[in-house]
């Protein structure tokens, strides 16, 4: 199995689905200039990361994430069944991801999230609408996996700490983040004409501004997250990443959370899944060939 499809042959939904996942992990990465994130430019706020393990990363995950959209399939059903093999494929997807990064977490939360929605997606392929497909992939997180080691992750201690819960209560209230801030921000960007990497970046912002990112909070606390929301809703109100004045404050943001080492690596997940939902929602999985 690989990440490469050169076979001739359409491609089956799951596969469609996978190719999508993945695209728009590589389409977050090399987005650019993204606030103290990974990027073209260089690893932000992170000594471990660089574009290309970002790169590798995304394409080691195919198989997982069409792994996940056959199990919807085939179960064809929300229920603990379907939780269960998605709790374990995620699992052995994670243990792919490290194995190819040797040893670092560059997408543990965007598993979580895009593996939900493409489950979700295969799960009711004539049905996903955006809302539609969120609620679908709340439906399964609220599932409780029976066999998810709890570790005191970086996210449980922030937990614990300020009483947020990041990427599993996102995922549980049908991604809020995503469905009221950065697709909505999304639309009116393009429609405003902007270009799409403006209209990227301003989706980022968007849900930027108001998430409570663990990823921040572990490394900068609550001053860090505050300096997050804060500058990425001043970035939105000077006329977002395609005026000069907004350009003038993301540059402001990216040099104080920089020099906070707070980067908004949840937010980064959530923009890749709104990519995803937007490209669902807009049919992608049933084009060239699909079946
Ligand atoms: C649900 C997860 C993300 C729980 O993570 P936890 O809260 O313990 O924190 P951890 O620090 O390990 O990872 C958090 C990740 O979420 C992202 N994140 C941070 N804040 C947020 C937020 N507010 N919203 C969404 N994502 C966020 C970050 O990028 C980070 O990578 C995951 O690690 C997990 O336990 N998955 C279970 C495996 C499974 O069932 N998979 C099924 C796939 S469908
Ligand atoms: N372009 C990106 N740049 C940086 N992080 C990203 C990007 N896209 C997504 N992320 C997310 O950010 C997370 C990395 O954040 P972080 O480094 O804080 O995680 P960690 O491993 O929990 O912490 P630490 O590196 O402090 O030990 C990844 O899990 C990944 O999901």
């Amino acid at each position: 199995m690989h990440a490469f499809n050169l076979q001739s042959k359409p491609l089956s939904l799951a596969e469609r689905l996978a190719d999508l996942a993945v695209d728009v992990l590589i389409d977050e990465a090399d987005l650019s200039p993204k606030p103290a994130l990974v990027d073209r430019r260089g690893n932000g706020a992170h000594s471990d990361l660089h574009l290309g393990l970002m790169h590798a990363s995304a394409l080691s995950l195919w198989p997982a994430f069409k792994e996940m959209a056959e199990a919807a399939s085939q179960f064809g059903t929300v229920g603990l069944p379907l939780r269960e093999a998605l709790g374990r494929i995620g699992r052995e997807g994670e243990a792919a991801m490290l194995a190819t990064t040797n040893g670092v977490n560059t997408h543990r939360g965007a598993i979580w999230a895009l593996g939900l929605l493409v489950a979700a997606a295969a799960l009711e392929p004539q049905a996903n609408t955006a809302g539609a497909l969120c609620l679908r992939a709340a439906r399964l997180a609220l599932l409780d996996d029976r066999y998810a080691p709890r570790p005191l992750s970086h996210g449980a201690q922030v937990a614990l700490r300020y009483g947020v819960r990041g990427a599993r209560e996102e995922a549980q209230l049908g991604f809020p983040a995503v469905l009221q801030r950065g697709l909505p921000q999304l639309e009116r960007s393009r429609a405003q004409g902007h270009g799409e990497q403006n209209a990227r970046l301003d989706a980022l912002l968007a849900i930027m501004s108001g998430l409570a990112d663990t990823c921040v909070l572990y490394r900068a606390g609550e001053e860090g997250l505050q300096a997050m929301q804060q500058g990425a809703q001043a970035v939105l109100d000077a006329g977002g990443s395609t005026s000069l004045a907004g350009r003038r404050r993301l540059h402001e943001l990216d040099q104080c959370l920089l020099a906070l080492n707070a980067s908004p690596g949840g937010a980064a997940d959530l923009l890749a899944a709104c990519l995803l939902i937007d490209r669902i929602a807009s049919g992608a999985a049933f084009i060239q060939g699909a079946m």
